[in-house]
């Protein structure tokens, strides 16, 4: 059994003139496997994140229902669930009501990839579907067991969905969870605004999620209105001097005398390293632990109002796992099934692959196309630009760095030097060209 690629055009990218073809997901006429020889297991790896029992519940009915699979097993806590605990049967009754519910009823964890001993119990326990439900590491890890599968030679089929709070995982439009996560942040945005102008000179300080990408923070902002400063990791700031946050601060302060700051958790981390020196430390899947950027900047911010004999109140909220507990909104709900739908019908089809949402259409798309790049906030795009005529926060760049920025951008996608007067006509053209079929 192979990964399939490129049989239907579904995506064509700007810049590579053969374009890059996945094939779309869902049915297939014929199907690789029987019904009754199915043996499929889920898993769930990595943070939580909105919507993960929606996609346990909907791949156990989806198989069920829809191919009458009716042999499905969750592994508990993650990859290391796979040698190390009991497979746990699932059933469409058993899975009726999780949806309602926030986390995930198989729990998850970091670390424990052992692609070997993996991929022993699934041959030995006579596994030939595997789900496998989590974000880059996750989906890195679910190349090497596909990879291993395929040099044994097994009939087993590895069905990779994506998730992520952060939406930092690439080529896919948008991650499960990441709309509901958006939501709930509007809460922590709201509390954080109503403490501050409450106060005088009072400034709410938010902290959201968001690694190495800053798309939480950027799309609460924009939903919410509240806010006047928004920081993201791909976006460095400063806070000394001209065009510095201290300065915009006591601007806003005395203009409106309360402000609200949202502060994505891998922002400013150069900055706080720099102040605090400390040894990386890194978590069990090897991922680096951020140092708390909400709580050095409370700090900071209040120095600063005390250096220059400014009275005011910093309330700092973190609602980070709060945002991410939850269970999906209705939008998630429907994205969290049709993930699971094209998951299964890939899986029955005979194929591996990373399932996911590709301007705007669901294709099955090869590992490694996945877990090559991160997704991230491009800051000299239309979005921030929006956002920065938003709040009207200073972008903390200078005209060098925003033409370093387009560089790096244009070298990466590997576009022609613009004619600097026709420039904005044809970024504005090759994204338009990049968003559709045709
Ligand atoms: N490069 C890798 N190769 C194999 N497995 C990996 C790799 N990176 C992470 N994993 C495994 O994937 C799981 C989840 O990874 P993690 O980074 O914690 O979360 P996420 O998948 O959400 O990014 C962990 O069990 C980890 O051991
Ligand atoms: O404290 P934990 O659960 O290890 O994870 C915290 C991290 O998880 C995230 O939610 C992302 O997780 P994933 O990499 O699992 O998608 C980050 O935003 C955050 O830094
Ligand atoms: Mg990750």
């Amino acid at each position: 059994m192979q990964m399939i690629l490129y049989l239907k055009r579904v995506v064509v990218q700007k810049n590579s003139p053969r374009g890059v073809h996945f094939r779309r997901a869902g049915p297939r006429q014929r199907v690789y496997f029987e019904p009754e020889d199915v043996k499929a297991c889920i898993v769930t790896c990595g943070g939580l994140c909105p919507g993960l029992n929606t996609v346990i519940r909907e791949l156990v009915c989806g198989l069920s229902h829809m191919y009458n699979v009716n042999d499905v097993f969750g592994i508990q806590n993650g990859y290391k669930g796979f040698y190390s605990s009991n497979y746990l049967p699932m059933t469409p009754k058993s899975v009726n009501d999780i949806h309602k519910r926030g986390g995930t009823v198989l729990g998850s964890s970091r670390g424990g990839h052992d692609t070997h001993k993996i991929v022993d119990n699934i041959q030995d326990r006579g596994i030939n579907q595997v789900y496998i439900i989590g974000g880059d590491g996750t989906q890195k890890g679910a190349y090497e067991i596909f990879k291993e599968i395929r040099r044994r030679g097994l009939k087993v089929a590895v069905a990779g969905i994506p998730k992520t709070i952060d939406n930092d995982i690439a080529v896919i439009d948008k991650s499960f969870g990441f709309d509901t996560a958006v939501e709930e942040a509007q809460r922590a945005i709201d509390a954080a605004h109503v403490e501050a102008s409450s106060a005088e000179n009072g400034i709410g300080l938010v902290k959201l999620m968001g690694r190495y990408s800053g798309f939480i923070a950027m799309y609460a902002t924009l939903a919410s209105r509240d806010v006047d400063c928004c920081l993201i990791p791909e976006s460095p700031f400063y806070l000394e001097g001209e065009g510095g946050l201290f300065e915009y601060i006591e601007r806003r302060l005395k203009e409106n005398n309360h402000m609200v700051i949202v502060v994505a958790e891998g922002a400013g981390q150069d900055l706080i390293a720099k102040s605090i020196p400390v040894a990386d430390q890194l978590d069990a899947s090897g991922n680096k632990l951020l140092l708390d950027v909400g709580l050095w900047l409370t700090h900071k911010i209040k120095d600063h109002c005390k250096s220059k004999k400014m009275e005011m109140t910093i309330k700092y909220i973190d609602p980070t796992y709060m945002i991410r507990a939850i269970p999906s909104n209705a939008s998630d709900n429907v994205y969290c099934t049709l993930l699971a739908h094209s998951a299964i019908h890939g899986a029955m089809a005979g194929y591996s692959f990373t399932v996911g949402m590709v301007n705007g259409r669901h294709a099955y798309i090869p590992f490694h196309r996945v877990t090559s790049t991160r997704n991230k906030v491009k800051i000299t795009d239309r979005m921030w630009a929006r956002l920065l005529s938003s709040t009207n926060q200073p972008s903390f760049l200078s005209k060098e760095d925003i033409m370093e920025a387009r560089e790096a951008e244009r070298l990466a996608n590997r576009l022609p030097v613009p004619a600097s007067s026709s420039e904005h006509t044809k970024k504005h053209s090759a994204s338009v060209l990049s968003n559709g079929e045709k």
